[in-house]
């Protein structure tokens, strides 16, 4: 099989429940030293500056604030407190899916397996017809890498890199190499409340050919109730038998090979004939690239929150390969010039927000666009949640055209198109600490993933270990490139954070705002309206 998912190693970090009560007060230091989390300083910090207050006394206030479950007034059908973040002022009809006996098929020897069902888009398939094949077929026409190699770990994606309009392409650039995360094993058994000292395979994210972890030779074969995930089965291709799927169609077709000049010195001899590369069609390189994105849905996590077990990140999906190299330099590139413009005062004041960094994980800079969102109470007395009446700049055209991607390339709904979002510039040890994004954001959201790779975890209850250290159920490596979407309760129920970040990363959350709760005089750019998604590929064999 060439196609594999990129994504998904998951690690088991921390201890569920250590904090006892002899690391307690240890903790507790550590958290008082803690920012808490950066974007909440982010008003303070500026009047701060203002007003020569020390920084350090706003920070550990606003530490304490946050072990002490700050702003949530109302948590109702949760199973889970909601610690830490923030600004979760009322919590309703949360879905928290409970995973009763019966849904776990079995225990034996300590492992727990879980059914769980792959959403799978409706796709026409061929019988036989082999995306592999395709793939070559698509390589050999355009001469580039489209096929997808996996080769002791390193594989070659298969996309060519794009550039130029929104599903247009003017340029293909050799796809680098890039090494895949391993995949890893994480126990749930501990989270899921059963501690008996022995490791089990459990919930590996489920990653078509991926090679466990040696140690971890049953990590996918124990997943026998879930399906395994390739981005072919997510897409309904059974990709079984391999059948050379013939010629790819084009709506250009190949111009005709230059006739050899003859000379009669070369008159005898076989000149070689020139072959031109086909040119695809907008349509098929869209189709091209949903094959290539890798759509893992099935990360399952187990916890046991108040005596039931409960599949906290039920409704995460990870889609990796979803923006080729180029697009991504295109993003970064983009987010350099804000930042430039934000520091020449050029952005709307609460847009570009860059905080005094005073040690390890404080303070990320960050940009806002469609809506200024308040982390903490502010100096007027604004609560945490979107600003009503304050204006940030609007989405600028990329980042548009990026969700417009989002929506067409089956990442995110059609139902729930972003019109606002945040741009996350973590250098080398910045961290966003752990908390549940605000409803007045709708669900589902995404993060998509720029420059470095770097773990996101989640958990019920995340642990603050230390400075940007953060301890919990799952850890989960997020790809340049990927798009994370959180939805049910892996944005409700479980908490997630980004620890301190080996090297420079951004990453780019889209939100779609609460109706109720756009900013006056809000208006939805018309360009995000009445968005659908591309239609998946149909792989209807050449019949010329
Ligand atoms: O940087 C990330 O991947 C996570 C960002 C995040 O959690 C947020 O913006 O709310
Ligand atoms: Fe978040």
């Amino acid at each position: 099989m060439l196609l594999m998912s990129s994504a998904g190693g998951l690690t088991r970090l921390g201890k569920m429940g250590s904090v006892g009560d002899e690391s307690q007060g240890a903790v507790a230091e550590v958290v008082k030293e803690l920012p808490a989390e950066p974007h909440l300083q982010e008003a303070e910090i500026r009047e701060d500056a203002a007003t020569e207050e020390p920084v350090v006394d706003k920070v550990e206030d606003t530490s304490v604030e946050v072990i002490e479950e700050p702003h949530v007034d109302k948590v109702k059908d949760v199973l889970v407190e909601v610690i830490g973040e923030p600004h979760v002022d009322k919590v309703e009809d949360a879905s928290v899916e409970v995973i009763e006996e019966p849904h776990v098929d079995k225990v034996e020897d300590g492992s727990v397996e879980v059914n769980r069902v792959i959403e799978e888009p409706q796709v026409d398939v061929v019988e036989g017809a082999s995306v592999d094949a395709v793939t070559q077929k698509f390589s050999e026409v355009m001469g580039t890498g489209i096929d997808e190699k996996v080769d002791n770990g390193v594989m070659t994606t298969g996309e060519p890199e794009v550039m130029g309009n929104d599903a247009g392409v003017e340029e293909v650039v050799p796809a680098p190499k890039r090494k895949l995360p391993s995949v890893k094993r994480f126990s749930a058994r501990r989270s899921a409340g059963i501690d008996d000292g022995n490791t089990m395979d459990y919930g590996s994210v489920a990653t078509g050919d991926a090679v466990p972890d040696s140690k971890a030779p049953s990590a996918i074969r124990k997943q026998r109730g879930a399906h395994r995930f390739s981005s072919r089965i997510g897409l309904g291709i059974d990709d079984r038998d391999t059948v050379d799927y013939g010629s790819v169609t084009t709506d250009t077709p190949p111009k005709p090979s230059p006739k050899p000049v003859e000379t009669s010195a070369v008159a005898e001899e076989a000149v070689p004939t020139i072959t031109p590369k086909k040119v695809l069609s907008v349509a098929e390189r869209e189709q091209l690239r949903l094959l290539n994105i890798k759509r893992n849905k099935e990360i399952v996590c187990l916890e046991r929150v108040r005596g039931k077990l409960v599949d906290i990140t039920a409704g995460l999906e990870l889609h990796t390969g979803v923006f080729s190299r180029v697009e991504q330099q295109k993003l970064v590139d983009l987010v350099r010039e804000l930042q430039a413009k934000g520091r020449r005062n050029e952005l709307k004041e609460r847009t570009y927000s860059e905080p005094r960094k005073w040690m390890r994980g404080k303070g990320r800079v960050t940009l806002q666009f469609g809506c200024c969102y308040n982390y903490a109470v502010d100096k007027n007395g604004n609560p945490p949640g979107i600003l009503r009446d304050d204006v940030v700049d609007p989405i600028p055209p990329l980042l548009r055209t990026t969700i417009k991607r989002l929506v067409r390339w089956h990442v995110l709904p059609p139902t729930c198109v972003p019109d606002s979002c945040i741009i996350n510039m973590y250098e080398e040890g910045d961290c966003i600490p752990p908390h549940i994004d605000h409803h007045d954001f709708l669900r589902p959201f995404c993060t998509l993933s720029l420059l470095s790779e770097c773990n996101i975890v989640f958990g019920a209850n995340l642990e603050i270990l230390g400075p940007g250290d953060f301890g919990g159920t799952l850890s989960l490596p997020l790809p340049v490139g990927s798009v994370l979407v959180l939805n049910g309760n892996g944005a409700d129920v479980a908490k997630h954070a980004v620890p301190a970040v080996p090297t420079e990363r951004i990453s780019i959350t889209f939100r779609k705002m609460d109706p109720a709760k756009v900013p006056r005089g809000f208006s939805i750019d018309k360009e995000l309206q009445d968005l659908r998604p591309a239609a998946l590929p149909s792989m209807q064999p050449d019949e010329s």
